[in-house]
């Protein structure tokens, strides 16, 4: 009665209140259901269990039977034996074979469910009576914060729930990213987990991402640009790898082992040499003038044995590149990086040369928003020669809360190993006139053509890279592939 009173005579503001009150209250409630839909997991279940159905009817996958009722015959469906199973991150679908209708197009079907489901397909099993594909889903969800990405020697590094970089199962990663795609955050994140473990090293021939982190004491003297330091890095990263399998042969023998064991079995820290824009190092070695100091030969040929035998070592790499071409990748690192990751918008034929032949069928995409929300550092990831899934790089915290120089500031540097003070090798004339099965004569008329053609003879004795450049000479004179002329100018070409 009082109410009544108090708002005779304003009726309109009772019934703009109540129109609003309206208004927000199916609004609140449509946006739950929104969220229920798209968020809610037993929702996202249901509709999974839709999808399938749908699929089935739809593609004709099921088996019709009259019933008769009081009312006449009618046709009733029914599906074969078919089971999905969703857990959090993962989920599989079972097919019934034992002969029936469907078996050959069921086989087949895993590709065409990949995209139903907006899920990748991880593997599929043919245990006789099924066939069953797995597939990951919601990786979205099982994205990580870039702090709090750590790693053990014997576990590998977490990079997402599920996601983990194994380096000594599989060892050396490649990161291929457009630009703007997250690379350099994901590298970062990589990182907090890696120098928390292990000896970093760091290339940055861009000399952009990571000169600043050269001030810390974790990483002081390990962050390079320069093409000499970084050449002058991978040489001693070698010799550091020799070292390396010395000191656990030496401790092996102390524990009179058989067998030599992983490297930290022998109390080493793994080591990880990371190289940012790979491809730009490459071309600065390639494109070192004639008189350079460094014998690119030798520092592309010790990178490719850290390849090859960095992993008993433990020494692993990293390699990070834009787009990248399957020709511009020689095939020491194409076999044997065994992690790859794409980040961002990359193009087709970088998800080829990164992921190869066992993904060629996949329909690999670039996604812009998740939710209506710009998404960064979201790619795909795999272990080589296995499918690729989805990935979202550890996301990048608040930077109120958290930035990697701070974090990277407060950790412990990891020293070298104690290494032996390696001498430069010279070769003297008559060693080398032996080693090449010629004579003094064949032998100086060579050095002088080299001379000519630019070649700057230090000394009495030889080079590495001198000798290296005769060993060319004479195989390629012995192999008859031209006059020694056309001959010095082809082994020049490459000497740079
Ligand atoms: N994982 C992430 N979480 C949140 N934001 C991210 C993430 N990755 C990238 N970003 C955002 O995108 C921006 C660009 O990322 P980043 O610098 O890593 O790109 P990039 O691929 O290295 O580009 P470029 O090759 O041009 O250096 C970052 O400054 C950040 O704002």
């Amino acid at each position: 009665m009082l109410l009544y009173h108090k708002f005779y005579g304003h009726w309109f503001l009772v019934g703009g209140v109540s129109i609003a009150y309206l208004l927000i209250s199916s609004f609140l409630i449509y946006r739950l259901y929104q969220l229920f839909i798209t968020k809610g997991r037993w929702f996202t279940k249901r509709r999974r269990e839709f999808i399938l159905w749908r699929f089935m009817i739809q593609n004709g996958f099921y088996y019709t039977k009259r019933i008769k009722g009081a009312n006449g015959s009618r046709e009733k469906i029914k599906l074969p034996k078919v089971y999905l199973k969703q857990d959090k991150l993962t989920m599989s679908a079972s097919f019934q074979l034992e002969g029936i209708k469907f078996q050959d197009r069921f086989l087949k079907i895993g590709g065409q469910l990949e995209t139903a489901f907006s899920a990748d397909m991880m593997n599929q099993v043919n245990e006789g009576a099924y066939i069953t594909f797995e597939y990951a889903i919601d990786a979205i969800r099982s994205r990580i914060s870039a702090k709090d990405v750590r790693g053990t020697v014997k576990e590998g590094i977490k990079l997402a729930e599920g996601v983990i970089w194994d380096f000594i199962e599989n060892p050396h990663l490649l990161i291929a990213g457009g630009t703007g795609g997250g690379k350099t955050v994901l590298l970062r994140s990589l990182l907090v987990g890696l120098l928390r473990i292990g000896r970093v090293e760091i290339l940055d021939p861009k000399e952009a991402d990571f000169v600043k982190l050269a001030d810390l004491e974790v990483l002081k003297d390990r962050v390079t640009w320069t093409t000499e330091t970084m050449a002058q890095r991978i040489v001693d990263a070698h010799e550091r790898m020799r070292a390396r399998y010395a000191i656990m042969r030496e401790r092996s023998n102390a524990k009179n082992e058989t067998e030599l064991e992983a490297f930290y079995k022998y109390d080493l820290a793994p080591e990880f040499i990371l190289i940012d824009e790979y491809p730009s190092l490459v071309s600065e070695l390639e494109n070192l003038p004639r008189d350079s100091k460094i014998d690119a030969f030798k520092v592309m040929g010790d990178l490719k044995q850290i390849f090859l035998k960095g992993r008993g070592a433990g020494m692993f790499i990293v390699i990070a590149t834009q787009n990248v071409k399957t020709d511009d990748l020689p095939s020491t690192l194409k076999d044997n990086i065994m992690f790859r990751i794409t980040v961002g918008r990359v193009s087709g034929y970088t998800y080829d040369s990164v992921f190869g032949e066992v993904n060629a069928n996949k329909a690999f995409k670039y996604v812009e928003k998740v939710d209506g929300k710009k998404v960064y550092g979201r790619g795909y990831v795999a272990v080589n020669g296995l499918p690729a899934r989805e990935f979202f790089a550890p996301l990048l915290p608040n930077s109120k809360d958290f930035s990697f120089y701070n974090d990277f500031k407060q950790l412990s540097r990891i020293e070298d190993i104690e290494q032996p003070v390696v001498k430069e090798v010279r070769y003297l004339q008559n060693d080398l006139i032996n080693e090449l099965s010629t004579d003094e004569r064949m032998f100086k008329k060579i050095k002088g053509l080299l001379k000519d053609s630019g070649v700057n003879f230090t000394g009495k004795d030889y080079s590495e890279k001198e000798k290296r450049l005769f060993v060319q000479v004479f195989d390629r004179k012995n192999n008859g592939e031209g006059t020694l002329k056309e001959i010095i100018a082809e082994v020049m070409v490459d000497f740079g």
